[in-house]
């Protein structure tokens, strides 16, 4: 597929050629402040100091015709890392780990590997993520310029949290963070819906989120808007709690990317305190790569879209095999049979994309 693309529910901009790629945000950064460049685009690695994959684009179309309609191949899926047994043992001794002292969340995600029996298009796979989830954020993005591993490879999901979102000095956030699962009986599903917002511990989990956005934004904006609490939303697999934060920059010329760098990664990603939540990570499960980072896009105004890059697989450059992501915010509460249920959940939105059963 090459290029960029991202079909949220009012709009779907779609870019080809590259003129111009970037590896360091900040240079990256840099250049759209300049107004050297009309259009960045692309991602953030979960680890800001990992090598990013952002490029100017020779072509753009923000109000891109309909998304293409093809069968997709058969998928299996052929492995988990760290297996089931592994997710849930490591998420025992988070919590015990929780429970000693600084750290206070910690997000815990595994991936599962998967085999196509031809390749797998990165633009019919986005596609019918959007047909199956219309008011997400459907992203496929190409991450070649981000180091060997991920040349020519693609970033597809269908994500629900906006990371940031700027007009003119006017910034726009909606972090998740809590998460039940939805039920097929309708009085069923209310239950959950109604247990998660009353949830001491899910609420627990999103405030770190809240408490980190106002801490990075406070300093660069004027006006930040906050709800008293959280609300529900929902997606045909989950409900998350979230929060709608606006805010008002107080200098005109810093970007959408400026802030994107500013607020990423938040705590519904990795945790908090956000160094030792980051080490942990990295220490347990490695390199993220693209997963938990952020996708979007930054004009020469410096207004733009961020979203969080999750429900999302890494699809290999001759298509044949994906790797999907799926995690959990971990607090001293948590119950680590139920956090593997959640991230189960949480992959059947890629993988019922692909017609594989988890
Ligand atoms: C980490 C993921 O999702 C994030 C974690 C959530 C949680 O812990 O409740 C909820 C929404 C997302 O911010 C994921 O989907 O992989």
């Amino acid at each position: 597929m090459g290029g960029f693309l991202l079909a949220q529910s009012d709009r779907v901009l779609r870019t080809s050629g590259v003129r111009e790629r970037f590896a360091d945000v900040d240079a990256a950064a840099a250049a759209v402040r300049s107004g050297r460049i009309p259009l960045l685009v692309g991602a953030i690695a979960f680890d800001p100091s990992r090598p990013a994959a952002l490029h100017a684009p020779e072509s753009w179309d923000f109000d891109s015709a309909a998304l293409p309609v093809g069968d997709l191949p058969e998928v299996r899926l052929v492995g988990q890392t760290p297996s089931p047994a592994e997710h849930v043992a490591r998420v025992t001794r988070l919590v015990k780990l929780l429970g000693e002292g600084e750290l206070r969340k910690v997000v815990a995600a595994r991936s599962v590997q998967l085999a196509a029996d031809a390749p797998i298009d990165p633009e019919l796979l986005v596609a019918e993520l959007v047909r199956r989830h219309p008011s997400s954020n459907g992203y496929a993005v190409e991450l070649t310029g981000a180091g060997e591993q991920h040349d020519g490879a693609h970033l597809v999901g269908s994500s629900p949290e906006l990371l940031v979102s700027k007009r003119g000095s006017t910034l726009t956030m909606r972090p998740l963070a809590g998460t039940a699962p939805r039920r097929p009986d309708p009085a069923a599903d209310r239950d959950e819906a109604d247990q998660l917002l009353a949830s001491a511990k899910n609420r627990e989990e999103h405030s770190y989120v809240i408490e980190w956005i106002r801490d990075q934004l406070s300093p660069v904006c004027s006006e930040l808007t906050v709800p008293d609490g959280p609300a529900l939303i929902s997606t045909p697999e989950v409900w998350h709690l979230a929060t709608s934060i606006s805010a008002v920059l107080r200098d005109p010329a810093t970007t959408a990317l400026d802030v994107a760098v500013l607020l990423h990664p938040t705590p519904a990603l990795c945790g908090t305190p956000t160094e030792l939540a980051m080490k942990t990570i990295t220490d347990i499960e490695g390199d993220r790569g693209f997963y938990g980072g952020a996708v979007g896009w930054c004009d020469e105004r410096g207004d733009g879209d961020w979203i969080v890059a999750i429900r999302c697989a890494e699809v290999a450059a001759d298509g044949r095999t994906a790797t999907a992501y799926a995690g959990g915010g971990i607090v001293v509460a948590s119950d680590p049979d139920a956090e593997l249920d959640e991230t189960t959940t949480k992959l059947r939105t890629l993988l019922g994309a692909l017609n594989v059963t988890i």
